[in-house]
């Protein structure tokens, strides 16, 4: 159906433009950050991200990457601060990744990939009523990314690679309880911030980015783990692996990209 999309030769980013024509539109993500020429705004605050009464609820496998989801009934777990006027509601966050020894983030700093890259995706519940209703609007999301780099052991993520073998196959999806995101920030917050979209398809440019400058260390073992999920079906013959994916940069057609301090 229409909607299948992937990260294969056949239905992978070149391809989604067929079915999705905003892949070729004005405000597309990733994109690649040339800290040089990001313009430093002494306006930006700081990220504040109040976490701390989040409620994760499961772990899925969602046939393009494993996605945690939180309950967002209330403002109990929000973003706000920077470059946001409103607060957001954290509603998942999921991975990108490459294959053995090659580099799998999305977005790009002066051409050079990271290992993996973490979205935590949040939604202004204060102008919109649904999650739905705000990926369409261009100020409805805010997507905190994290780069993922290899090296020591990271002392949390073992709580979301412990669980991975329990989501192996697309469809997939069990309980994940207690689990708070924070864990896995960097200690230092400084970003960069743009105007961009979802880096899948719809690729509905309704996302205010929000890329931290300083990288999460994990062990290659760790990554390695994520690779042992499949982007099919149990049902399914084949068993292909999940990884490479992530959308290359788009082009950053006149916008600025900004920078906190
Ligand atoms: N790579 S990305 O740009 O962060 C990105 C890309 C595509 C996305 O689709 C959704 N949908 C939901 O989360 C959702 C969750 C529950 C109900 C409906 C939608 N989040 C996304 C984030
Ligand atoms: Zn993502």
């Amino acid at each position: 159906t229409g909607n299948q999309w992937g990260y294969g030769k056949d239905d992978g980013p070149s391809a989604w433009n067929i079915n999705y024509p905003v892949a070729d539109g004005d405000r597309q993500s990733p994109i690649d950050i040339l800290p040089h020429q990001a313009r430093h705004d002494p306006n930006l605050g700081p990220i504040v991200l109040n976490y701390d009464r989040c409620t994760s609820i499961n772990i899925a496998n969602n046939g393009h990457s494993v996605v945690v989801e939180f309950e967002d009934s209330d403002d109990r777990s929000v973003i706000q601060g920077g470059p946001l006027d409103n607060p957001y509601r954290l509603k998942q966050f999921h991975f990108h990744w490459g294959g053995k020894g090659c580099h799998g983030s999305e977005h790009t700093v002066e051409g050079n990939s990271y290992a993996s890259e973490l979205h935590l995706v949040h939604w202004n519940a204060v102008k919109f009523k649904t999650f739905g209703e705000a990926a369409s609007a261009p100020d409805g999301l805010a997507v905190l990314g994290i780069f993922l780099e290899t090296g020591d052991e990271h002392r949390w993520l073992h709580m979301i690679t412990d669980s991975l073998y329990t989501v192996k196959f697309k469809g997939s999806v069990t309980d994940f309880k207690g689990f708070n995101p924070k864990c896995l920030l960097p200690s230092s917050l400084h970003y960069w911030t743009y105007l961009g979209s979802l880096t899948t398809p719809p690729l509905h440019e309704s996302v205010i980015w929000i890329v931290v400058k300083e990288p999460m260390i994990v062990s290659e073992k760790q990554l390695g783990k994520f690779r042992t999920l499949v982007f099919t079906g149990e049902e399914e013959d084949e068993r292909t692996r999940m990884e490479n994916n992530f959308r290359p940069p788009q082009l950053l057609k006149g916008r600025t990209v900004r920078s906190s301090n």
